[in-house]
């Protein structure tokens, strides 16, 4: 049957259209429901109406005109020890390359069902393009309210013949652009670590992969039912995020129960650091939890770029950091396994980095 708005969802397959048949949750928006379907409604502990929210502080704006400045690589260090989230201004991003790679996304995302469904798991000829909805499907008790394209970046080439036409130059222009920023970001770390440079091993270590996601969260019925997405710290070294003017990202604060938004800032980018580089610092920089709300007036988009080890390499604490004497905590794992445990279970807070806990 086909889904009308003023349907509730036990008459017709909810799954089945916005999994299988790949309508998302956007196709599920532009239907118009008034009431949130109850594949989506997640178990009260999660809906963030019920966390402690706070508004006292917020996370650090670095601003990075002048990267040789070494007050700014402490900042930089000291972000990622006590926040593990912070945003930079002044980058060397050119504001035209967000803009574009931004409209890329709604035009994407603005394609036909059956279009976009081609990249889907089961339909695209490659691994390394995915659309899709929520996180895991398969593996949720609850859905959540987005909808992605992710792109691992294989080769120009690759990308050429691979990624949607609808965002591919935008999406490789932003990834390119941001390399100079991420690798500034990674020497100011890396000092903080007493590793002095970046040789080849610790380039494929820190940076020898990226996937870059672009994710669509569409307004939302009964917002505060569901997640945009759920709690979870990301399997990156780094992660560059750039998000739109609405706002909905929440982090925890260190060591406590309480959540911060990170407000958007025009022209800034969020930088967070993911579990690989936790591990990398034997727990120096820090991995943290966060969320995002779903929106019940305006549609919001965010483009991730996911700065990852190689698949192929084996991550442990570093060396350098364990030269003093001090304990590892961490064992050392293939990278691929551990992406692959991250991506086989719904999002669950910080339980991923216990596979890799000695
Ligand atoms: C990721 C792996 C290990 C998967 O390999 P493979 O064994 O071929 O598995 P697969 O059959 O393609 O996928 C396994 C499951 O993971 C899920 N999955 C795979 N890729 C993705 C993706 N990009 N987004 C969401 N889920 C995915 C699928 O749901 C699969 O489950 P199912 O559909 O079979 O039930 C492989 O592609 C690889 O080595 N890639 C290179 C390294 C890499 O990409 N690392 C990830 C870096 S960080 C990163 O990508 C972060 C993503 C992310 C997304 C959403 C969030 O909300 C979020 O917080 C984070
Ligand atoms: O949309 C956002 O602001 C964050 C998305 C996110 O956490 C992710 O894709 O890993
Ligand atoms: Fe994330």
């Amino acid at each position: 049957m086909a889904p009308s708005p003023s349907m509730d969802s036990k008459s017709w397959d909810v799954i089945s259209f916005a999994v299988d048949k790949g309508h998302g949750v956007k196709g599920l928006a532009d239907l118009g429901l008034e009431t949130l379907p109850k594949q989506y409604v997640q178990p009260p502990e999660e809906q963030i109406t019920n966390s402690t929210v706070v508004t006292d502080d917020s996370i650090p704006v670095i601003d990075l005109s002048n990267w040789t400045d070494p007050k700014v690589a402490e900042q930089i260090c000291h972000a990622a020890e006590k926040w593990g989230f912070f945003q930079i201004v002044n980058h060397g991003i050119p504001i035209e390359v967000l803009e574009d790679v931004k409209e890329a996304t709604r035009r994407f995302f603005d394609l036909p069902a059956e279009q976009k469904n081609k990249h889907s798991k089961d339909n695209s000829p490659t691994n390394n393009v995915r659309y899709g909805t929520s996180f895991t499907p398969k593996a949720e008790k609850a859905l959540e309210w987005k909808d992605f394209l992710s792109l691992f970046y294989a080769s120009d080439d690759e990308a050429a013949a691979q990624w949607p036409s609808a965002c591919r130059n935008e999406a490789l222009d932003f990834m390119k652009k941001s390399e100079f920023a991420i690798r500034r970001l990674m020497e100011a770390l890396m000092k903080g670590l007493n590793v002095k440079e970046i040789d080849g091993t610790k380039e494929s270590l820190l940076m020898g992969s990226k996937r870059i996601n672009l994710n669509y969260y569409p307004k939302c019925p009964e917002p505060e039912l569901t997640v945009g997405v759920g709690r979870h710290s990301d399997v990156s070294t780094l992660t560059i995020l750039l998000q739109d003017d609405i706002g909905g990202l929440y982090v925890k604060k260190l060591d406590s129960d309480s959540w911060v938004h990170v407000p958007p800032i025009n022209g800034a980018i969020v930088i967070n650091v993911g579990d690989a580089l936790q591990i990398l610092s034997n727990g120096r920089y820090k991995s943290i939890e966060h969320r995002v709300i779903a929106n019940g007036i305006k549609n919001r988009i965010s483009v991730p770029i996911f700065v990852n080890p190689r698949p192929s390499d084996a991550i442990g604490p570093l060396p350098e950091v364990l030269e003093g004497g001090e304990k590892p905590i961490y064992k050392k794992v293939l990278y691929s396994d551990y992406v692959k445990h991250f991506f086989r279970k719904a999002h669950d807070g910080k339980e991923t980095v216990d596979f890799a806990k000695i």
